[in-house]
């Protein structure tokens, strides 16, 4: 039996289709990740899930039962990551942990307390309002609140997001912790580097649609792409015209993807002596989540 089963969510505001037709399911232990751009749907769709907001249309069964608002019932097995906006800023950190638990009409032991702060390496802040703490503290005292009631399933709403890459990692260990004591996680992120590290299933969504799904391996596998290369060169329009699928990456470096590697790289150093160019800063790289993306909307996952 499935954790968590969508069927065609809808949610529009106006003309925006924020969420257009969202189907979905996950297993226990899995953790899944909604890859996708500013604006994709994903806050909309997590928080309908969540019970943050109301759908327009659609199902969602939680636990093989479908449910029509999520009431207290099912709240209790939901960890839901706030905003930041939902903390009381002359609070500290461990009244807010209390102040969480007692929503869920839960009193939390001293050593629960003390498992939850170290978690999250939040120790020396225990007693800090909540208004002193960094960004990167502020969004570790979220990932707290959202375990405070012990739950089942936890939706994490771009939990690395403003984080330095450290901290991302240690974000990226905690998670990994969950489903080692059989919780389930649906993420949202638009880092793809956090779904390659993290998902076990990845649903990658634009415009309110998800547009492709499947593990890493799959979605990857789907380009039929070897791999690419990258570099920079004066000139790049000769690249551009001469290369099959040669693309700018940014302001100053070309990717081409290439299932013959030996074959490309040769010809790209004879089209540049033709030229009389050099090639600079020559990198091969495996396809990634990005590529897929790209592939699949002509656009950056990060705009
Ligand atoms: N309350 C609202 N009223 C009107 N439009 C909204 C509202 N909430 C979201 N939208 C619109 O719905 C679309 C999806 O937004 P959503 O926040 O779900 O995307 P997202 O993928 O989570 O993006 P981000 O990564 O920026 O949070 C956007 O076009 C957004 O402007």
């Amino acid at each position: 039996m499935s954790v968590l089963e969508v069927k065609n969510l809808k949610k529009y505001y106006g003309n925006v289709k924020a969420v257009d037709g969202v189907s979905f399911t996950m297993e226990q232990g899995q953790i899944v990740a909604l890859l996708g751009p500013n604006g994709a749907g994903k806050t909309t769709t997590i928080e309908i899930i969540e019970g943050l907001r109301k759908k327009d249309e659609g199902e969602i069964f939680y636990f093989g039962r479908k449910v029509e608002t999520i009431d207290e019932e099912i709240k209790k097995i939901l960890g839901v990551q706030l905003q930041k906006s939902a903390f009381l800023d002359n609070l500290t950190v461990k009244e807010t942990l209390e102040l969480f638990a007692g929503l869920y009409g839960i009193s939390l032991k001293a050593s629960q307390l003390r498992e939850l702060i170290e978690m999250f390496m939040l120790q020396e802040k225990m007693n800090s309002r909540v208004k002193a703490l960094s960004g990167g503290q502020m969004q570790r005292l979220a990932l707290a609140v959202a375990l405070v009631n012990d739950p089942k399933i936890v939706f994490l709403d771009e939990p690395t997001t403003g984080l330095d890459p450290q901290a991302r990692r240690h974000v990226w260990q905690i998670v990994r912790g969950l489903v080692e004591k059989g919780k389930t996680v649906l993420l949202t992120t638009h880092y793809m580097e956090e779904a390659e590290e993290l998902a076990d299933y990845v649903l990658i969504m634009d415009h309110g649609k998800i547009i492709a799904e499947g593990t890493v391996d799959d979605l990857i596998k789907m380009l039929n792409m070897d791999s690419y290369l990258e570099f920079v060169v004066e000139k790049p329009e000769v690249f551009l015209e001469r290369m099959p699928g040669a693309r700018m990456l940014n302001d100053e470096k070309i990717t081409v993807p290439t299932k013959k590697v030996e074959d490309d790289v040769q010809k790209i150093f004879v089209l540049a002596k033709n030229e009389g160019l050099s090639v600079e800063n020559l990198v091969v790289r495996r396809p990634n989540l990005e590529d897929v993306f790209l592939s699949l909307t002509g656009r950056h996952l990060r705009d």
